[in-house]
């Protein structure tokens, strides 16, 4: 039985052509939430995209485990069986599927009910997934899906990014409540999310931050502490 969630070793990951991660270690444990940084390009988007298997990533070198099995040769839709699941930035319209009835077919009514009115989308029940949503509203959406869809480990793409302060607060303090809870087998869950501005750990307990340049992690440490560095300092490792 493996003592970690998320285990990354040593990868290199392609996106076509073009190298986008490199040498990449990361550990992640029951019920840590960690953090992502580093500036425009250096690769934190593609580090998500290759956890979840999304082309046209593609991993050359190196290893992804959840709970001690490689992941690496299984398709997206099987590692989300397996306990992934995702906030993407930019995710797919589905024309014609409401939100409640998707909440119907995942078996997550109540849920549904609890959580629209905590993420202040109770009004969107009988909109199209995606359709027309501001940037904003995505976001809120895409976390309430991961309610919904009950993974055990979690990833977040910039899920502050183009909310307003007031529903930031919501975002938080859902991402800290769903991240704290156990999953429907009673196990504990684990969170990497990106952040660019660190608005989100007002409302998010986070454990770890790395810091990632150019398709590395170059630094590792107190999530708080970083983000003082980066405005001083800028992207670079103490
Ligand atoms: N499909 C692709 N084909 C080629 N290059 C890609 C592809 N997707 C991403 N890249 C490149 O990989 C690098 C890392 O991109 P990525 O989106 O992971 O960065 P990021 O750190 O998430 O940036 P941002 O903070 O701007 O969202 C960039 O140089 C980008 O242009």
């Amino acid at each position: 039985m493996s003592d970690n969630i998320l285990k990354i070793r040593d990868l290199d990951v392609f996106a076509g052509e073009t190298q986008v991660l490199r040498d990449v270690d990361l550990t992640i444990h029951p019920g840590e939430v960690h953090i992502l940084l580093g500036p425009n390009g250096s690769g934190k988007s593609s580090l998500l995209q290759a956890i979840m298997g999304v082309p046209p990533f593609r991993v050359t070198k190196g290893d992804i485990r959840l709970n001690g099995r490689s992941i690496c040769d299984l398709t997206p839709d099987q590692r989300a069986a397996l306990g992934f699941g995702m906030a993407y930035q930019k995710p797919p319209e589905i024309d014609g599927v409401t939100l409640t009835a998707l909440a119907h077919v995942m078996r997550a009514d109540a849920t549904f009910a609890t959580e629209a009115a905590a993420l202040d989308m109770a009004d969107f029940a009988q909109r199209e997934v995606n359709v027309g949503f501001s940037g904003g509203e995505i976001k809120r959406w895409e976390v309430l899906k991961l309610f919904l869809q009950n993974p055990q480990f979690l990833l977040f793409d910039e899920p502050e990014s183009g909310v307003d302060l007031e529903h930031i607060a919501a975002v938080g303090a859902a991402i800290e409540r769903l991240a704290r809870s156990r999953t429907a087998n009673g196990a504990k869950r684990a969170a990497l999310v990106i952040t660019h501005t660190g608005f989100i750990l007002d409302y998010v307990k986070a454990d770890t931050a790395h810091m990632m340049v150019d398709g590395r992690i170059i630094a590792t440490g107190d999530p708080k502490e970083m983000f003082e560095q980066v405005k001083s300092n800028g992207y670079h490792a103490a």
